[in-house]
């Protein structure tokens, strides 16, 4: 097969941002997809049914609009010295998978060193729902909750798991139902001393 010419791989690889469509536009695909589907867009019951698909889009996606520096912006001082681990298990996410925009469902579980402060624990939850809220592999919705977490915060050390079931793994394809993915990764203390990573996980399985 021929190499793609010059131009069509360029945009094919182009990161660059993507206009944004008109609801009109995005409702019109809508109507596309359900036709797709093999139904009839204009029976009375799917008459709605794009505008609110749009307007669903909207909260589910609403994590392009949110900002980690804004979420961790504020930090708490007076914390009577305490300087050990702050762990916040169980953060339950939803999330949707870029290959197939199929939800991913599961717990997220963050704890760090505190270097200069504390943080509100909502703010976590927050953190957790901003980037949860796009478009996602799991592993780079780890990345990006760990990564935020250490730019914003310094931490002496971060750690973040993430345990998912993937509808795209259930629901279809393989039908793995009840298989879970979990992903983690560790900074700082938690990546260099085995002593803090086994404390991590004792204080999740607790
Ligand atoms: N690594 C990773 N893979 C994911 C995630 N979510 C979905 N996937 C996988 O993405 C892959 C896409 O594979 P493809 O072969 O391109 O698509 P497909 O033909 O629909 O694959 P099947 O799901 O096996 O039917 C599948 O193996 C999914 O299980 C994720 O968060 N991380
Ligand atoms: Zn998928």
């Amino acid at each position: 097969m021929d190499a793609p010419s010059k131009p069509f791989g360029s945009v094919l690889m182009s990161t660059a941002p993507y206009p944004r469509p008109s609801r009109e536009e995005a409702e019109a695909a809508v109507r596309t997809l359900l036709a797709w589907a093999g139904d009839n867009p204009n029976r009375e019951g799917l008459l709605e049914t794009p505008a609110r698909v749009t307007r669903a889009y909207g909260e589910l996606f609403s994590g392009y609009e949110q900002d980690a520096s804004t979420i961790l912006s504020k930090t708490f001082k007076e914390v009577g010295g305490y300087d050990d681990i702050v762990l916040v298990k169980d953060i339950p996410f939803s999330s949707h998978c870029e290959h197939h925009m199929v939800p991913f469902i599961g717990k997220a579980h963050i704890a760090y060193l505190p270097h200069d402060g504390v943080v509100g624990l909502s703010k976590l939850a927050r953190l957790v729902e901003s980037f949860a809220r796009r478009l996602q592999t799991q592993e780079n919705l780890t990345a990006q909750i760990i990564d935020a977490i250490n730019e914003h915060l310094g931490p002496r050390g971060a750690a973040v798991m993430l345990e998912a079931e993937h509808m795209c793994m259930s629901m279809r394809g393989v039908r793995a139902h009840g298989a879970s993915t979990i992903t983690q990764r560790f900074t700082g203390v938690f990546a260099e001393d085995r002593h803090e990573q086994d404390r991590f996980f004792a204080m999740i399985k607790r």
